[in-house]
């Protein structure tokens, strides 16, 4: 049992609130930034890549968000529309803000890095205003990501959210995507994610992401357990612990730990693991498949994923996924 609870009569099965944003991914893989001539544009931005990933999958997608008044803009919400994912609740800053853009470095499988353009961007002026009960009641769960609550007004439009979701039965999912270069204190980060993760029903993040939350209080290097048992005295039901290649670890409210290997893969690049883990991760909880099987389902996505060029544009359908677990073996990974 997972604990977390999907009301069947929404009329949408997801919504995700934050960035909209620009992936330029290298064209020439195994070199430098510096010598790198060519990129290839795809959406971006965490939740934009784990609704997309949803979307894919067959989900009934919406997401909250805001877009610049630009070519970038545009695009962006060309795309979502392109997927069948509700854009009504997208607005456009009239404020002269840009699209925040994200540059990536291929230097090798193992050596990917990312060069964020992120001052003015429009993505953190959503507000208040912005936010619709209505809207977060017609879903079945909310998806927030660490990176909105990194300035005002969006920080106070996704607790909003938040609050919203709790007087409608919401299930949230709290994927922490956690970006250093958007925060400016280390102190006010992890207040921030700890008071966000208190309202959510199931926090998914890497070990170096629950250390920076545990850090203020002197919990960091804490184990996997320990980490996940502090949020079951608030709302989660459901915590997983990613460890890149060495796979993850879920543990219920109930006192189960649940496992999950990798899907080997020809990596190109690391970059979008965790996105398509989650979209499809969530797919298959809300599809009513079990807690392992679902971190199984959201490893061969990874899988798929960091084995393609985009984030976004790479995410599998349910299709391509049941072909892959068919065709493919998860191994034991090293995962605690
Ligand atoms: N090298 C790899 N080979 C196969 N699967 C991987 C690899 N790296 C990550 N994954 C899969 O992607 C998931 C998320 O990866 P991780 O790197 O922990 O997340 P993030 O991208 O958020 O940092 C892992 O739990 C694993 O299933
Ligand atoms: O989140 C961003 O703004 C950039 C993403 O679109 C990006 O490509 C990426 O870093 C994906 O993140 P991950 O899935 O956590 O590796």
């Amino acid at each position: 049992m997972n604990g977390l609870q999907f009301d069947p009569d929404r009329r949408l099965d997801v919504v995700a609130v934050g960035r909209l944003c620009i992936d330029l991914n290298a064209n020439e893989t195994g070199r430098p930034m510096e010598e790198t001539m060519t990129f290839t544009k795809y959406v971006g931005g965490s939740p934009a890549n784990i609704i997309i990933g949803a979307a894919r999958l067959g989900m009934r997608t919406g997401f909250i968000g805001k877009l610049a008044d630009d070519q970038m803009g545009r695009f962006i919400r060309s795309y979502l529309r392109k997927d069948g994912i509700d854009d009504s609740q997208v607005c456009v800053d009239r404020t002269g803000a840009v699209t925040g853009l994200a540059f990536t470095e291929i230097k090798s499988p193992q050596e990917c890095s990312i060069l964020m353009y992120r001052d003015h961007v429009a993505d953190l002026l959503l507000n208040t205003e912005e936010i619709s009960e209505e809207y977060i009641a017609s879903s079945k769960a909310l998806l927030i990501s660490g990176t909105a609550l990194a300035q005002s007004p969006s920080r106070e439009a996704v607790f909003l959210a938040l609050e919203f979701a709790r007087k409608h039965n919401v299930t949230v999912f709290f994927d922490l995507d956690y970006r250093p270069y958007t925060w400016t204190s280390a102190a006010e980060t992890a207040v921030y994610y700890n008071l966000a993760a208190e309202k959510s029903h199931c926090i998914i993040g890497t070990r170096e992401e629950f250390d920076m939350m545990e850090n203020l209080y002197n919990l960091a290097g804490a184990d996997d357990q320990a980490t996940a048992a502090r949020w079951f005295s608030h709302q989660a039901e459901l915590v997983v612990i990613k460890h890149g290649g060495s796979g993850s670890i879920g543990y219920t409210a109930d006192g189960q730990s649940h496992r999950s290997g990798i899907f080997p893969a020809k990596v190109l690049k690391t970059f979008g693991a965790g996105d398509s883990y989650a979209s499809a991760f969530i797919h298959s909880l809300m599809s009513g498949h079990s807690v392992s099987e679902a971190m199984r389902r959201g490893s061969a996505s990874a899988s798929i994923v960091i084995s393609r060029h985009s984030c976004s544009d790479a995410m599998p359908t349910l299709e391509e996924l049941e072909d892959f677990l068919r065709t493919n073996e998860e191994v034991t990974a090293g995962a605690q």
